[in-house]
Formats: structure tokens, C-alpha cells, sequence
């Protein structure tokens, strides 16, 4: 039997990945609903577009590396990570934390105008002018408005979140089979909620926006290089240090 020997049922594996989710999720449902309607003022948004792309990119990336923290909280809770050895819990991390930033985005989006959580408040892609990448912007909104759409409740994000975070494709993973075998309760825990909620048509639906993931995030990565190139001063030094050594 290959589950972690802790956890022969599948329903407290469903339980810890959930209750992980839940304590590391950076905002409650309740508290974004409740700002749904909190916009931008026409003045708010002339200050962001007036920003340079450096300041802009740094203020980014100072809610990316946030994000990527409570991520990185996630993982160390989901039954199996933690028994990797350090080397594939980075390489992991490495490759899957920004997906998971953008998976956890559509619970930041409202698809009725097109904005997401941003700063406090709802941002449409107008705010990002100045960062210079609106096709990575458009992709961001349109992953997460894509998302939305399949109306995932927290357990299956959750067991999505990790899904999508212990991928067994990842280059440079020194026990590949062992992050199979994590991969495959994860798997089974998915199939398991999505059965439990009537709703087995998602799982293949999911795996489709997975393969949207892996595209948008070498973009992002792409854009990142870009970016570091172009301003090395503020990539190098003002990133925090976390971010560079997820990224750099
Ligand atoms: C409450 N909301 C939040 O905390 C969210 C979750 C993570 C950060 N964050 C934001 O505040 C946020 C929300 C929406 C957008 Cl569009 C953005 C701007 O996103 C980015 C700007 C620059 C680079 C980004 C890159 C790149 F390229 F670095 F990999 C990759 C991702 C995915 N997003 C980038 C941000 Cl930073």
C-alpha cells in the first residue's frame, strides 16, 4: 500500500489539504466578497499608470512574494511534501508556487467586471498599464476568469492547489517516483470530492486549465527574465530575497 502509512483514508488526507488551504489562503471568501464593489477611483488609477515600469514591477512583486509565502506554507502542509527531500520540496516549489499564486487569483476575481483584489481594492487590467506587459496581464485576468467559471468550492481548489503544485513532470526532481506516488493520493483525494459533489465531469476540465497553467507560467517567466534584464538594479536588489531564489 503505497499511501503515507499516516494516512490510510482518503478523507483525512481531503481534510489536512483543505484545513492547509484554508489557514494559508491570505484573504477569507467573506472578507473579498464584501469588497467586490471597491474600485478604483479614475484619480487611484491615474497614480498607478504614472508609476515608472521599475516601481511598478517592484510593487508587484512585492504581493507576488507574499503570495508565493503563504504557498510555500501550503505545501508544508500537505501530507506527503514534507517526506520529499529538501532539494525536490524546492525544485517543486521553484516551478509550482507561481502556478499555484495564479490558481488561488481566481478566488480574487470578479467576473462581473473583469477586476481582481488588488492594493485593498478591485483592479481592472487599466491599473497595470505601466508595468509595459499587458499580453501577461490579459493572461493573468483571462486564467483567472477561466477558472472562475468552473465555480470550484474551497475543497476542490484546494485539492486542485496542490495537485498542481506536486507535479511529477518537474524538471530536476531527484525522486521522481516518490513525488508520483504524493501525486497520485493528491489525485485520488480530487477524484474522490469532485465524486462526492456529483461532479466528475471537472476533473478532465482541470486538467485542461493545468496545461494553460504550465504555458502562462513560462510566459511569466519569460517576462520576469525580461524584466530582470531591463532593470537589474531593482530585480536584483529590491526583489525580496525569497522571490530571487524562486526565481532567479
Ligand atoms: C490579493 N491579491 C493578491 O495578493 C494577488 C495574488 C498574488 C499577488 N496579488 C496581487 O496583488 C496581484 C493581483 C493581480 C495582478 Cl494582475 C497582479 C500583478 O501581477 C503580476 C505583475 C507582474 C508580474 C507578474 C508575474 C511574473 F511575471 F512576475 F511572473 C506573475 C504573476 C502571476 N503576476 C504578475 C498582482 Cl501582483
Amino acid at each position: 500500500n503505497h499511501y503515507p502509512h499516516s494516512l490510510r483514508n482518503i478523507d483525512e488526507l481531503c481534510a489536512s489539504i483543505v484545513r492547509s488551504h484554508r489557514e494559508t489562503s491570505q484573504y477569507r471568501l467573506e472578507e473579498l466578497q464584501a469588497l467586490r464593489w471597491k474600485v478604483f477611483s479614475r484619480e487611484e488609477i491615474q497614480v498607478y499608470q504614472s508609476k515608472t515600469v521599475d516601481e511598478m514591477w517592484q510593487h508587484c512583486a512585492v504581493r507576488l512574494t507574499e503570495a508565493v509565502q503563504y504557498v510555500v506554507e501550503f505545501a508544508k502542509h500537505i501530507p506527503g511534501f514534507r517526506m520529499l527531500s529538501q532539494n525536490d520540496q524546492i525544485a517543486l516549489l521553484k516551478t509550482g508556487s507561481m502556478e499555484v499564486v495564479l490558481v488561488r487569483m481566481c478566488r480574487f476575481f470578479n467576473t462581473e467586471n473583469n477586476t481582481v483584489f488588488f492594493d485593498g481594492k478591485f483592479a481592472g487590467t487599466e491599473v497595470f498599464k505601466s508595468l509595459a506587459c499587458g499580453d501577461l496581464i490579459a493572461a493573468v485576468f483571462d486564467f483567472a476568469h477561466g477558472l472562475c467559471a468552473l465555480k470550484l468550492t474551497e475543497q476542490q481548489l484546494a485539492l486542485f492547489s496542490a495537485l498542481v503544485l506536486i507535479n511529477p513532470d518537474r524538471p530536476s526532481l531527484e525522486d521522481r517516483v516518490r513525488v508520483q506516488r504524493v501525486h497520485r493520493s493528491v489525485e485520488v483525494g480530487l477524484t474522490h470530492i469532485l465524486h462526492r459533489d456529483n461532479h466528475d465531469s471537472l476533473l478532465h476540465k482541470l486538467y485542461q486549465r493545468m496545461a494553460v497553467l504550465r504555458s502562462l507560467c513560462s510566459l511569466h517567466m519569460e517576462k520576469l527574465r525580461w524584466f530582470s534584464q531591463r532593470y537589474p538594479l531593482t530585480a536584483h536588489s529590491l526583489f525580496p530575497p525569497l522571490y530571487k531564489e524562486l526565481f532567479a
